[in-house]
This record gives structure tokens, sequence and C-alpha cells, in this order.
């Protein structure tokens, strides 16, 4: 028998053993741990965080989920059509085939519902799928966001056209059957890309956004805005990110890739100032916002590039205590972490969703005289792969 047919034999004989847990395990990529037991899980992502950080520093006891589940409070729907009638459910891994899926282990099980319900609905609003093939087609995606403590949901309707027949009906059939629904946006993504959200919004519902309560603060969390998906996890993160950063009140804090300010802002109360960079100007406004709304009067944002206003930062001779950083996947630039060496902060506390991205910026910000001294992996995303395992690192300056 040949390599090719064995491994298709494995492949087949692990879906039908994951499908007893869920029908699309082994399809659509997510849970990659769905065979084995949580506990093992969490040893594996340890030891993945200890080799990718050998060398660099100690590696703490991961902090694992009690209840592992349903912990996702994004969730993004594509459909598609089967005998004429229409389907949802995630993409099949490394492809834009969808795979059929109404409920999932990992994802909040209100959204999950939503989903199913929207597309009933579908067909007699008239309401088409788009085809990446053809290019036509309304509806692309349904995303829900659904805050854990407040459990107000946004509902947005991506289409590639802001015109939605029958928009008012739609909305309130929707409501209807779903009144804990508290906004709906549609989202204008006419696109070729493979990037879920465009950039208009039109508010059909609501006020647009939700808002969540974390850390004693509460976020509003727009559609385009980052937010972290395991509210029950981010909690522990954070705690552990200002622990840390071990405040006195005295310090001057830059947040850095700081989204809608979640980490600064939970900071904000130890520190004397914080300022929040970011590139996405929605999440900006939304910081700026929530900042107001929460009276936090001592954090400020600034829009742009954290490797360029780092740079100009440390070009005008300005200084800071503490650095918390939070780069994306890809994680820093060296630009970024050139700038935070001239800033001259006593110490760094690096929040990480890639290991392996980690690993090399701990290696360059050693160059730069910030050792690191202890890593936290931190379980975000249960049942998916080692490689997202999140990790929280305090830096200090100074000798190893
Ligand atoms: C992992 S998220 C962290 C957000 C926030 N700290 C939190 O916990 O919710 C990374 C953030 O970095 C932002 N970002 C990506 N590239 C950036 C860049 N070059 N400069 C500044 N921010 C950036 C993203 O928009 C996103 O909000």
């Amino acid at each position: 028998m040949n390599q090719q047919m064995n491994q298709q034999m494995e492949k087949t004989k692990l879906k039908t053993k994951n499908a007893n847990k869920c029908a699309a395990a082994g399809m659509c990529g997510g849970c990659t741990y769905i065979n084995g037991s949580y506990e093992k899980q969490l040893t594996e992502k340890e030891q993945y965080v200890r080799t990718q950080l050998k060398g660099i520093c100690p590696v703490n006891p991961i902090i694992g989920m009690k209840n592992p589940y349903h912990y996702r409070n994004k969730v993004t729907a594509t459909f598609s059509y089967k005998k004429g009638e229409i389907f949802s459910g995630i993409y099949e891994e490394k492809s834009h085939s969808v795979v059929p899926v109404d409920s999932c282990l990992l994802e909040d099980q209100t959204a999950d519902q939503i989903i199913c319900d929207i597309r009933g609905l579908l067909k007699s609003f008239k309401i088409t799928i788009y085809s990446e093939r053809t290019r036509y087609g309304l509806l692309r995606h349904v995303m829900i966001r659904r805050g854990f403590t407040t459990g107000e949901v946004l509902v947005i309707l991506v289409v590639t056209s802001p015109v939605f027949p029958s928009k008012n009906n739609f909305v309130k059939a929707l409501l209807k059957m779903h009144p804990e629904i508290t906004s709906v946006v549609l989202n204008v993504n006419d696109r070729m890309t493979s990037m879920v959200l465009g950039d208009r919004n039109i508010v059909l519902y609501g006020k647009g956004y939700i808002e969540d309560v974390l850390c004693n603060n509460r976020f509003r969390i727009s559609a385009q805005s980052f937010y972290q998906i395991n509210p029950v996890q981010t909690q522990k993160l954070y705690e552990k990110a200002v622990e840390l950063a071990n405040l006195t009140g005295e310090e001057i804090a830059i947040d850095a890739y700081c989204g809608i300010g979640t980490i600064g802002m939970t900071a904000a109360s130890k520190a004397k100032t914080v300022l929040g960079i970011e590139l996405n100007a929605l999440a900006v406004k939304d910081a700026i916002a929530n900042a107001r709304a929460n009276h936090v009067t001592n954090i400020h944002f600034l829009q742009g590039d954290a490797g360029e206003q780092m740079t100009q930062m440390a070009e005008e001779g300005s200084h800071a205590d503490v650095v918390f950083m939070d780069p994306p996947r890809s994680g820093s630039s060296e630009a970024f972490m050139d700038s935070v060496a001239v800033l001259n902060p006593k110490r760094i506390v690096y929040v990480s969703c890639n290991p392996q991205t980690l690993a090399r910026d701990l290696k360059y910000l050693a160059k730069k005289g910030y050792h690191t001294k202890q890593a936290t992996p931190v379980d975000m995303f249960p049942w998916t792969k080692a490689e997202h395992v999140e990790t929280v690192c305090l830096l200090e300056k100074g000798k190893k």
C-alpha cells in the first residue's frame, strides 16, 4: 500500500473517532487535541513553550481553564449551498470550502443558535449567498460578538452591498427569535479578499457595538476591534501582566499594541500615567470612549504604527518606566524594540500569542540589555494547536 493511501486511511480513522465528539472534527482544523484529555493537552502546551524558550528563561506552570468549552465570544460563520439548500459552517483548514457546523465545542452556544436561525431566515427574505468563485451573491459571513459578563449580543451581517432586502423586517424577525440581541450591523465588504470584515458599518439596530466588563472596567467593543476571545482566561492573563509590572503608582507606563485599551486600563489605577499605542483607528476610538466611560483620566492613546510612534518618542527623548507589549502573532518589529531600549524602562511585560515570534523577540531584546526573568503560559484557546498558546513574560533591564 503506498504512503498516500496510508495517510488517507489514518485521516479517515481519526475523523471517525473524533466524530463522536464533533461532526466537523478533523476537517475544520480547530480542535487538534479533541482526542486526548485536557490535562494532557496542558502538559503538551507547557512543554511547547519550554522548548521554544529554552535557554531564554524559566517557564512557570501553564494556567489552564476549569471548564474549557464554549469559551469563544466571537463566532464567524460562512455559508454555502448543498443540493440547493443553504448550510453554514467554518472554512476547512487551509481551504475555502465550507465544513457544515451547527454547534461547536469552542463557540458560544447562543451565537451558534443565532447563526442557525439566521440561516433559516435567508430563503424567505430571498437573500443570496456570496460565492468567491462567481463573485455573485449578497451574504458573505455572519459574525456574532457576545459580552461574557453583560450578555450583550452584536450580530454583524457581512454583505457585498448595502442594499439588504426588507432589512427592517429581517431584523424584526431575528429579534423575535432572539430578544437577547442588542445590536445588528451591516458590514459592507465588496473586495476580493479573505479578510472577513470590510471597512463600512451601517447600524440597523441598537448602538452598533457591545459592552463587556473585564478586570472591573466596562469596555465598548465594535465590529472591527480586537478583543480577546476567551474572557475567563483574559482576566487571568491581564492580572498576571499587571502583577509582573509591579506598579507603585509612580510609573509612566506604555501599553503598546493596546487594541481597545484593555491592558492599559487595567494597569492605570496602579500607575501614574499610561499611554496606549494602536494601529487600528476604530479600536483607538473605542479605547478613548472606554477611558471616558470608566472615568480613567490618566490614560491617553496614540493612533499609528507602534514602531513608528516609539521611534518618534525615542527621538524626542521620552522616557517610560514600564512597557507592556502585546503584538499580533507576527511579533514586534526591530524598530519598536530599538526604541523601547532608548526609552529605558525598568521592566517590560511582553504578552504573546505565538511562542515562536516571542522567542525571536526576547532574544533581540536581550541584545538591547533586557533579560527575560520568567514566562507563564496561559491556555487561551483550549483544544487548539500548541502553537497558539498565550504567554506572558517579564523582562528586566540589567544583568542576566
Ligand atoms: C494581540 S492584539 C492585542 C490587543 C490588546 N492588547 C488586547 O489584549 O486586547 C494586537 C493589537 O495590535 C494591533 N496592531 C497590529 N499591528 C500593529 C502595529 N504595527 N502598531 C500598532 N498596533 C498594531 C492590532 O490592531 C491589535 O489590536
